[in-house]
């Protein structure tokens, strides 16, 4: 974890692709651009090209699907690979459709993933480990959740973030988890969509994938509890508000006194 990256990535405003799912869009959008990156979403195969050109990074959300559009995510999951430049996949209910735990297992196939971001119901899955998703929810399971992240790392040669109320990073052998959040996190729908478009922004910073994708746990998950210790109404709709404007002025020194990462 290295929290010099915020100041990076905010001195560099990189552009983010995004092929994004019609709920949260506009949420990931003012998300990234709150925390200092720039946002582009696209949803067009002919311009796959131009956007790859442009993007500094590329994330991939399976949410809300369709043949053209899993077109799109292979054209231009290639290119960004022949570009060099990293690509991170949501598989949004993979663990609950089996439609679409074959469409991720398609993409992953065919194109290099940088970096899988699912909640427990969905890692399982790409792992091949028994759990019960519930749609896009992480659901009811048991098991060793390192085990799982690390399992799902070692398959797609890839970096993995099994979220939750911790969240755990592996590249398959060094792990890190980080415990900050608030669970109204999972009040409010897309803060999964969230977490793995600004974990595409942390890439664009040319780090190392693991040091990266742990910065970008962390500074969602402690802006999110710094967000819950000051609203005066626990609510989602008011912590989704709060949370965008806490992206924009969260500090790494206030990070730093209040992290919980092992
Ligand atoms: N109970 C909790 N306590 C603390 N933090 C949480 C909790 N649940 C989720 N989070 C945080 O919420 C963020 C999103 O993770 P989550 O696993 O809920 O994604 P998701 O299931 O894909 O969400 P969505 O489908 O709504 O986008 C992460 O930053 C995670 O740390
Ligand atoms: C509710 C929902 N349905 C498909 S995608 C999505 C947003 C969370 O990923
Ligand atoms: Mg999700």
């Amino acid at each position: 974890m290295d929290l010099k990256l915020l100041t990076t990535l905010r001195a560099q405003n990189p552009i983010v692709l995004n092929i994004a799912n019609f709920v949260t869009v506009a949420d990931v959008a003012n998300g990234l651009n709150a925390l200092g990156a720039s946002p582009i979403m696209s949803a067009e195969v002919q311009e796959a090209d131009a956007m790859v050109q442009i993007a500094g990074t590329v994330c991939i959300n399976l949410g809300t699907l369709t043949e053209l559009q899993i077109n799109q995510m292979r054209v231009v999951g290639k290119l960004a690979n022949q570009a060099g430049k990293p690509v991170v996949l949501d598989p949004v209910a993979v663990g609950a459709i089996p439609y679409r735990y074959r469409v991720a297992r398609d993409l992953l196939a065919s194109l290099h993933v940088d970096v899988i971001r699912g909640n427990a119901g969905e890692i399982a899955a790409l792992a091949g480990l028994d759990w019960q998703a519930k749609g896009i929810d992480a659901g009811a399971g048991h098991g060793d959740l390192v085990h799982i992240a690390q399992t799902c790392a070692q398959r797609f040669d890839c970096c993995v973030i099994l979220s939750g109320p911790t969240d755990v990073i592996t590249d398959g052998t060094r792990i890190a988890q980080v415990h900050n959040g608030t669970p109204l996190f999972q009040q409010h729908v897309g803060s999964g969509d969230l977490l793995s478009s600004l974990v595409a922004a942390f890439l664009a910073t040319g780090n190392d994938n693991f040091e990266a994708a742990q910065t970008a746990c962390l500074v969602l998950a402690a802006s999110g509890e710094l967000v819950a210790q000051q609203l005066t109404a626990s609510r989602p709709a008011s912590f989704a508000v709060a949370l965008i404007d806490k992206l924009s002025l969260v500090t790494p020194a206030e990070i730093e006194t209040m992290m919980k990462i092992e």
